[in-house]
């Protein structure tokens, strides 16, 4: 079955020039009871044409929309605009071809074009992407939902020509981008179909998943060193298998590492990654090794290609463990808990709250093989800042010489406290164990002594909660 049959059965199969005829007929339908034909007045026939100019037809088709799609033909980048692929919450992903050839004609191309629903409650939440994105800085106009959408567009264009040209990770390569409206090129299986989602793909067998589960994970690491980009909704459904190869898609969300909620982000793509595999039934690795394994910058005994995505997928699969015990589970579920700080730029009043209940994370303890190195990266306003609000995690490496794994343990999970054994959580407590498990008695009490009247030394000269506060808040409005 070819592309003109599948989209017939999608009950599209117009050429372009129709389509928008036919389209324009049912905005004209639609909204002729809006359009006043009688007596004219100035100020109303301005509203009636306003109403009809903007009306949209599946949230996506409206007649400025039609326009660019217009502009696109007569600059000949589009020959032929089909139907429609996919109808999403937020966009519309339609076929086309470029060029008029017959098939031998190389000119003659399939295209996947994006367009952006003009709808403005879909886009409501999507300012947090764009905010803080240093590379939007001036374009952000999130009170205008149509030039939202246009950034967004623009967005996923900058992006996909990104992650394109850094050869290391397959993308559909970016054609045009004009306003809502995205021209990229067409991932098609071979015969008519487009190629499938992993979501969609049918996996011989539990070896071939395991392979594009790794793949996926190298891709995560590659995108975040290579290209600096976290996805941002990196899933089964925006990732595509084309020619054997793990194309990644839909990138319109994706920030930089800069932007302040970019871990956050990217601790959600592992685990949705992680949620996807594990039900197809093959070993996942724990999502805090991953995340370690992205954002570390060397690897542990690697001795390939940082750029190369078959070495970085062997090296996952040799060497990152399987999560299989209960306390695997347990160690993720706390890591999905904290809250990862970059920097203080990154800090807000919550964290106070969440580190006095135990829920705070610093990067630089999350990573421990990166301890000592992400320590030094801080700036000496940050460090203040750090030792001053996570003390344990000072006075930890302060006893101990700064041991990798002790100041990982005691990383300011319990600032305040005078908080006993039973306090701490379940996580804190295997972390102990796991950490001191061949501690004779005595040195355990001695180092319980020392760490004990450390915190008392701290508290003589420790910053109050308010303080704290007013700091944080200056060093914001600093930037
Ligand atoms: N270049 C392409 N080649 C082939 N198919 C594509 C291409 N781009 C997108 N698709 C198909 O269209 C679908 C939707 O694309 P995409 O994920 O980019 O849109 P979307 O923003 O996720 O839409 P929504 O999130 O609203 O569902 C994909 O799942 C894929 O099946
Ligand atoms: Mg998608």
């Amino acid at each position: 079955m070819g592309l003109n049959s599948q989209f017939r059965d999608l009950g599209i199969s117009e050429t372009f020039e129709a389509y928008r005829d036919h389209v324009n007929t049912e905005v004209l339908d639609k909204h002729a009871h809006n359009i006043k034909t009688d007596e004219l007045s100035l100020t109303k026939a301005k509203t009636s044409k306003d109403k009809a100019n903007r009306a949209t037809v599946e949230n996506v088709l409206d007649p400025r929309t039609m326009r660019f799609l217009h502009a696109l033909t007569s600059r000949g980048v589009i020959s032929e605009m089909n139907g429609c692929l996919s109808t999403g919450k937020e966009a519309n992903v339609y076929h086309a071809f470029s060029g008029y050839g017959n098939g031998d004609d190389q000119s003659r191309r399939e295209l996947a074009i994006k367009i952006y629903k003009t709808s403005i409650l879909v886009f409501k939440d999507r300012e947090r992407y764009v905010d803080g994105e240093f590379r939007f800085r001036n374009s952000r106009s999130q009170h205008n939902p149509r030039k939202m959408i246009k950034i967004w567009a623009e967005k996923e264009f900058r992006n996909l020509k990104r992650i394109h040209q850094s050869k290391v990770i397959p993308a559909p390569e970016p054609i045009e981008v004009k306003s809502n409206v995205l021209v990229m090129e067409f991932l098609n299986r071979g015969d008519g179909f487009a190629s499938p989602r992993v979501k969609d793909y049918p996996f011989k067998d539990g070896e071939e998943i395991t392979f594009y589960y790794c793949t996926m994970v190298a891709y995560i690491r590659l995108l975040y060193q290579n290209c600096q980009l976290v996805h941002a909704d990196l899933s089964e459904y925006n990732a595509i298998i084309h020619e054997k190869k793990l194309y990644i898609i839909d990138v319109s969300q994706s920030v930089q590492p800069e932007h302040p909620m970019s871990l956050d982000f990217l601790r959600m793509d592992i685990k949705n990654i992680n949620s996807y595999f594990e039900r197809m039934a093959i070993d996942i690795f724990p999502e805090r090794i991953i995340f370690q394994f992205v954002i570390s910058e060397t690897l542990d005994k690697f001795g390939g290609d940082y750029n190369s995505v078959d070495d970085l997928v062997e090296y996952v699969a040799k060497t990152l463990p399987i999560k299989c015990t209960p306390e695997d589970e347990a160690e993720d579920g706390v890591f999905r808990s904290l809250h990862l700080v970059r920097n203080l730029g990154g800090l807000e009043e919550r964290d106070f709250d969440r580190f006095t209940l135990g829920k705070f994370d610093l990067l630089k303890s999350l990573i421990s093989s990166d301890n000592k190195k992400n320590a030094k990266n801080f700036t000496a306003a940050e460090q203040f800042e750090i030792s001053s609000s996570s003390g344990e995690e000072d006075s930890a490496s302060d006893s101990e010489g700064g041991d990798v794994s002790d100041s990982d343990e005691d990383s300011g999970i319990e600032e305040e406290s005078d908080s006993d054994d039973s306090e701490k959580s379940y996580y804190e407590k295997t972390k102990e164990l796991k950490g001191k498990k061949h501690e004779d008695k005595d040195s355990k009490k001695q180092r319980k002594e020392e760490a004990k009247e450390s915190k008392r030394e701290r508290r003589k000269t420790k910053v109050k909660k308010h303080v704290k506060k007013k700091l944080v808040k200056k060093t914001k409005s600093k930037k």
